[in-house]
């Protein structure tokens, strides 16, 4: 089990095992186990798993293609953190020096990029979640991005030592070190709550180098901000990606960045800046940020969603689909279930995925929205939170069949966000392997009936799972 994969173990690396969000906490206490080590009382062999370097994530081309489409200005100072003076004075949550960002909001909008920009961002920032994940021995799907943010550091901007998910003290009673939770109530009363202490895991994409210093750095545990407080220096380099996770056991930081001064005096008039694609992980769903999808200069027209609560009958499917029409759904592939070989009525089967599809729901609440419609609630729909698109599944009976149509619906303007689709495809196997259970549950001669073949073809047209 996934449970075998903790810090003591050299499992992980050697096996396909995965860790699961669990097991990820306790492979981050073992770092903490004082029993282990006697340095300092941290167990530094758990270390490197809790932490690495990724190169060359991006091509070059890439990298020259995004950096030549993001805005030259328009970043947001300390975006994403307090702004709050008051704040400020109690040491909590602010922004680095020289710090600004642009998040998904902006992005997601004309004045900023084009639609191929942010969906290529998107597509980035999938990928360097997978990465994330697979470098740390997750298994797929445990990490949610908290927040995403293309973030610039300008001429002198620096980023002091601390740990993502909790404001840091030095532990006087245990040689200085540093520590989350502060034994002293003094502090502990002095200092706000940090905002995000569900972090688990952050990564840093860095996308340019056009300027001297701004280096990365692990800093070094004891108390101070001297000249010893780089523990592991980690220069900036265009494509690689550093991975961490969030707690005091990966204090981190990054060194002021420098005007790179050219011998040749060609020097471009462009301002200094050091930009990188920095995200955050958390385990819960819930926590996961809204993805907004591409907004078109005009967008007059209603969301599907609001369609959708204003007028149930519409969601009949339709038996004849004008190819012109575009607000056609499309067929993503139908089941047949013999039903001599089947006891279940159709209704018991509707109601069967109904349960399921809500249970998905409540699992993923922020993800899916499920319905029901129909006079004989033959059709449910699962509508995906950025109402970007959503699929149907349409139960009929026909002779002795019955029929499930899957379909895709759009409004007909906008294709399917980038998370919508790749999500689908998660959800539509999850949806095979939900009804394979409950035809499995009447005894249905599985190997050679139409079911289990149309469930085989319809899996060979949606995008393979990641293993
Ligand atoms: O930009 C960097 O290299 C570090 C950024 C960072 O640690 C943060 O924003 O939390
Ligand atoms: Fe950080």
């Amino acid at each position: 089990s996934s449970d075998e994969c903790t810090a003591s173990s050299q499992h992980c690396a050697v096996s396909n095992e995965c860790r699961n969000a669990s097991s990820f906490a306790q492979l981050v206490s073992s770092y903490f186990d004082s029993t282990a080590d006697t340095n300092n009382d941290r167990n530094l062999s758990v270390l490197p798993q809790l932490r690495g370097t990724i190169d060359h994530l991006l091509s070059a081309h890439e990298l020259t293609s995004l950096l030549a489409s993001l805005p030259s200005d328009m970043f947001i100072d300390a975006a994403g953190y307090n702004t709050d003076v008051n704040e400020r004075s109690r040491g909590g949550y602010t922004a680095p020096v020289g710090y600004a960002a642009i998040g998904l909001r902006e992005l997601s909008s004309p004045t900023y990029v084009t639609k191929a920009t942010y969906d290529k961002i998107l597509q980035i920032r999938e990928l360097v979640r997978f990465t994330t994940e697979q470098s740390l021995h997750l298994c797929p799907g445990t990490l949610y991005i908290d927040y995403s943010t293309i973030s610039q550091k300008m001429e002198g901007g620096t980023h002091r030592p601390h740990a993502d998910n909790c404001y840091h003290y030095y532990d006087e009673a245990n040689h200085n070190l540093a520590t989350c939770h502060s034994t002293t109530t003094t502090t502990a009363t002095m200092m706000k709550e940090h905002p995000h202490p569900q972090r688990v895991a952050a990564s840093i994409l860095y996308l340019n180098d056009e300027f001297d210093g701004g280096e990365f750095y692990f800093a070094n545990r004891h108390a101070g901000d001297g000249d010893d407080v780089v523990d592991t220096l980690v220069p900036v380099q265009p494509g690689r990606m550093m991975y961490f996770t969030s707690g005091v056991e990966n204090l981190h930081g990054a060194l002021p960045v420098r005007r790179r001064i050219k011998k040749d005096h060609q020097q471009k008039a462009e301002p200094t800046r050091r930009l990188a694609l920095a995200m955050w992980y958390v385990t819960d769903p819930e926590l996961e940020e809204y993805v907004p999808p591409f907004r078109d200069v005009i967008d007059s027209h209603q969301s599907l969603g609001d369609d959708e609560t204003k007028n149930g009958s519409q969601t009949t499917t339709k038996d004849v689909t004008d190819p012109n029409d575009p607000n056609a759904p499309e067929q993503l592939f139908s089941i047949r279930i013999p039903s001599n070989d089947f006891s279940m009525a159709t209704t018991s089967l509707v109601e069967g995925m109904g349960i399921y599809l809500t249970s998905e729901q409540n699992a993923h609440r922020s993800s899916w929205k499920v319905n029901r419609y129909g006079d004989e609630g033959d059709t449910l729909h699962v509508l995906f939170k950025d109402h970007s698109a959503m699929f149907s599944l349409n139960f009929k009976l026909e002779n002795d069949l019955v029929i499930i149509i899957v379909e895709r619906h759009t409004d007909g303007r906008k294709r399917p966000s980038l998370q919508y689709m790749l999500q689908e495809s998660v959800m539509l196997h999850s949806v095979l392997d939900a009804l394979s259970r409950l035809i499995s549950e009447v005894n249905l001669d599985e190997a050679e009936t139409t079911f289990t073949k149309d469930v085989d073809l319809a899996r060979q047209t949606l995008p393979a799972r990641r293993a």
